[in-house]
């Protein structure tokens, strides 16, 4: 399988250039040059297989032998194995063909992990292969450092730097990643916010002078290629649990970076009968506006009860976007250029309605989060995360085919967020035992201005 950049001018890479890349050389992201397909006899075959099987199913196509299938077996393998549930994403019904599907179970306790435990390792795998070192650099809103310091603090062939907006994520996020101690993990929490994070990663990715010689620059937030591809595998679970191929399916998606629903749009692509994917935000309604009225515009960033999703621009969109464009590279690089003076994209008005076929779209606030949270608590006893909540909200609110099952995507555990609980009227949940002693491990992080020559200085002197 070949990759191929959204802006056109990129070069033409295998996966695992892609997985050791960032942003493509001319800014835009990666995106498979065809997706493989699966027929509805192959996903019908699918049914049953326990989870570690069934992501080796769906990546091999995209590794494209890049990587021996015994090793890479090996390593989807490992990566299942550290969840602390047998099913690795078990669905829980909550009413009338509505369903959540956990996705909180690994080691950091929020989705990330899928994509994460197995990124650490196919990382570690391809630079002990080539003899090479790398530096991971990430921005966060609070759920992807954790995850991607988990997967990573065990290579001897890397270190990884994560940015983290200074005082807006919650303190059990902050430090499950600020009390990892290892000597190649470095925190550094930037006095700005997720976007101003996600800048400076893309603009280290466009000059990286400042490296050391013979180092890699490696992203590992979801403009890297092989977080979509890992995230691909539950829409495929989910789906096959409630009747694919012989019944559609539909998605509700907390959504920040836009790039967990695009792995659904992609499971859709390779033929999942996936029926609607809903995009649920929060304040941060950048998707909202756009799916509603053709809007996509920077504004303010706000400050919620559900951090991971602030967010004020979609990485991901711009994926979207260049199918949205007839996957004319030449025409996406004008319209990102367009977007980086404007802030703002309307797409042409025939593309928009046809991707409305597709999604929908809902916003929630603080106070719908909590209100969703504690009725629905009543009603079922079930304790969403103000993440998912958004995703709840969004099923009820908008009318979907009643035939057809909801899959939500309980994409954090409660756990993460004890502020949200209390302000819904509920009792904070306890830590689960990994953790028990978190609020009383050392911490260590880095302070630094929102400053970009500053972040190269810190990372070349470390
Ligand atoms: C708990 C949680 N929910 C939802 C999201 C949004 O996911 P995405 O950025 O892939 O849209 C995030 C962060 O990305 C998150 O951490
Ligand atoms: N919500 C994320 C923000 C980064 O998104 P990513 O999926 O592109 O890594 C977080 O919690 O860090």
């Amino acid at each position: 399988m070949k990759y191929i950049s959204t802006r056109g001018q990129g070069q033409t890479k295998d996966f695992q250039d892609v997985l050791l890349a960032g942003l493509a050389d001319d800014g835009g992201l990666y995106v498979p040059e065809s997706l493989p397909t699966f027929s509805a006899e192959k996903i019908r075959s699918l049914k049953g297989l326990p989870y570690n099987q069934l992501a080796f199913e769906i990546i091999k196509p995209f590794v494209g032998g890049t990587i021996a299938d015994d090793k890479l077996k090996q390593m989807i393998d490992e990566s299942y194995d550290e969840f602390s549930h047998q099913a690795v994403a078990p669905l829980q019904q909550l009413g009338n063909n509505q369903w959540v599907m956990e996705l909180f179970h690994g080691p950091t306790l929020a989705f990330k992990d899928f994509a994460l435990q197995l990124l650490g390792r196919l990382l570690n795998h391809v630079l002990t292969e080539r003899n090479e070192k790398a530096v991971v650099l990430g921005a966060t809103s609070g759920d992807t450092g954790s995850a991607a310091i988990e997967g990573c603090r065990h290579s001897d062939h890397l270190d990884i730097f994560i940015l983290h907006p200074y005082q807006r994520v919650s303190e059990v996020q902050r430090r499950q990643m600020t009390t990892v101690l290892d000597s190649n993990v470095h925190n550094i929490a930037i006095q700005g916010n997720f976007d101003d994070c996600q800048d400076m990663v893309k603009k280290c990715f466009a000059d990286q002078s400042f490296l050391p010689e013979n180092t890699r620059l490696v992203a590992v937030n979801s403009i890297n290629w092989a977080r979509i591809m890992a995230q691909i595998v539950y829409y495929f679970h989910a789906a096959l649990m409630l009747g694919a191929p012989d019944q559609p399916v539909s998605f509700s998606v907390p959504t920040g970076n836009f790039g967990d629903i695009f792995a659904g749009y992609i499971a859709r692509g390779m033929g999942l009968p996936v029926e609607r994917l809903i995009v649920a935000t929060n304040n941060n309604d950048i998707l909202h506006r756009f799916f509603q009225n053709n809007d996509y515009r920077k504004e303010t960033l706000h400050q919620t009860l559900s951090p991971s999703m602030d967010i004020m621009v979609s990485s991901n969109f711009e994926r979207l976007l260049f199918d949205m464009h007839n996957r004319d590279g030449g025409a996406m690089a004008e319209l990102m250029s367009a977007f980086q003076e404007t802030g703002n994209i309307r797409v042409d008005d025939e593309a928009w309605q046809a991707i409305k076929a597709l999604f929908d779209s809902s916003r929630s606030d603080d106070q719908q989060v909590c209100d969703t949270i504690s009725t629905l608590h009543k009603k079922t006893g079930y304790l969403a995360d103000p993440h998912t909540a958004t995703g709840i909200r969004a099923t009820e609110t908008l009318e979907l085919a009643r035939e057809t099952p909801v899959v939500t995507l309980a994409t954090a555990h409660p756990v993460k967020f004890p502020d949200a609980i209390v302000k819904a009227g509920l009792d904070a949940p306890a830590l689960p035992v990994h953790m028990t002693d978190l609020f009383e491990r050392e911490e260590r992080y880095d302070i630094l201005e929102n400053d970009l020559p500053s972040l190269k200085a810190f990372i070349q002197n470390t």
